[in-house]
């Protein structure tokens, strides 16, 4: 028998790529909700329906209606810049709608994937965090998802949370950039860019996203997962593989550190995230950096 998925955040950037993975499977029979009309309304391997999370009365009558097996969560307010400055906002979509949707799934016997990200950290390290380290955020967003990552293991008795990190792919129209895209625009266009060079992460390739939350959907254990790329780099290394791989003129990247930068938010200084226990226990086998760019280009 199929299985029911209901994908919240089905408009965004990783959202749609899950939806697109999954609704091509005969295994699922997927809905995706978002907060505003389909993105692709003329798609018709999944129903969509518009539904606003901060809602109780809608979540509830989404959940009744869809009768969902699985709920993925990856809707959020993700701009680290705007969680900062509006943080009554960010309370209500991050961590009050993320809980309410940890009850609903609890109410119906759902099991609940929610997504989560390196920014839980403090940064203050030269080795890859584990699922066992513990979390010290150093921005608004980080605590806001720090908080709904509690909230669902408190409130759900069949869940998994996937913390990610630096997704990169191709956007959809009106879905926010990367900084691959970012750095590949820049470069192809002949202008320079400024880019971090003490920033760690291990940036995730959209498609293995949905790959591990593939994987985690028959997984049958609770908790945390990180899902990620397999290499620890500076955005600036990042930017020159991009260089690299597409053959285009690595001499505009200007890396700069962070205090050059003058970002608005605070960022943690290394943020990579291990896969250890995803490689074991799912099987999890993410794209190289590399191997990345070359397919989202391709
Ligand atoms: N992108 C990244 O590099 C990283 C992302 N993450 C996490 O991964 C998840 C996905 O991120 P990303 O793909 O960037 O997210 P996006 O910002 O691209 O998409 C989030 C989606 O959430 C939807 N949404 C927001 N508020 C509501 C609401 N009240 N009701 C219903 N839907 C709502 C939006 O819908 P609509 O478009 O219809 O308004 C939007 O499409 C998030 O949890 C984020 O914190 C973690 C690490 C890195
Ligand atoms: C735009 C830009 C970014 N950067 C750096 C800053 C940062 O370290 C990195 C990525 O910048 P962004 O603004 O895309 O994203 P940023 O807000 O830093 O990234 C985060 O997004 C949220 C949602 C997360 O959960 C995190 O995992 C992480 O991916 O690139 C530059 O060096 N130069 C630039 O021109």
């Amino acid at each position: 028998m199929q299985q029911k998925i209901l994908i919240v955040g089905a408009n965004g950037f990783t959202g749609r790529r899950i939806l697109d993975t999954l609704s091509g499977k005969a295994d699922f029979q997927v809905t995706g909700c978002s907060l505003h009309p389909d993105i692709c309304p003329d798609a018709n391997s999944y129903r969509f329906v518009q539904a606003d999370i901060r809602d109780d009365a809608a979540v509830r009558r989404l959940f009744e209606e869809i009768q969902p097996d699985i709920v993925i969560n990856t809707s959020a307010l993700s701009s680290p810049d705007y969680c900062e400055n509006h943080r009554e906002e960010t309370d209500e979509t991050n961590i009050h709608a993320a809980a309410r949707l940890a009850e609903n799934c609890e109410r119906l016997d759902s099991r609940l994937i929610h997504l989560s990200t390196d920014f839980v950290f403090g940064g203050d390290t030269d080795r890859l965090y584990t699922e066992e380290d513990m979390p010290a955020p150093v921005n608004y967003y980080g605590r806001s998802k720090w908080e709904s990552e509690q909230q669902v293991a408190r409130l759900c008795s069949n869940y998994a949370v996937a913390r990610i990190v630096v997704v990169y792919g191709q956007p959809l129209p009106g879905q926010h950039g990367n900084i691959v895209r970012l750095v590949a625009d820049r470069l192809r266009s002949g202008q320079p860019i400024r880019v971090v060079n003490d920033q760690w992460r291990t940036p995730t390739f959209v498609n293995d996203v949905a790959q591990g939350v593939e994987q985690l959907i028959s997984h049958p254990s609770n908790g945390l997962f990180h899902i990620c790329g397999p290499e620890c780099l500076t955005i600036a290394d990042i930017a020159c593989r991009v260089a690299d791989v597409l053959q285009l003129d690595a001499s505009l990247i200007q890396p700069v550190s962070t205090a050059e930068m003058q970002e608005a938010t605070p960022r943690p200084r290394f943020s990579g995230l291990s896969i250890d226990k995803a490689r074991r226990l799912l099987g999890y086998r993410p794209h190289s950096l590399d191997e990345g760019i070359r397919a989202m280009f391709s």
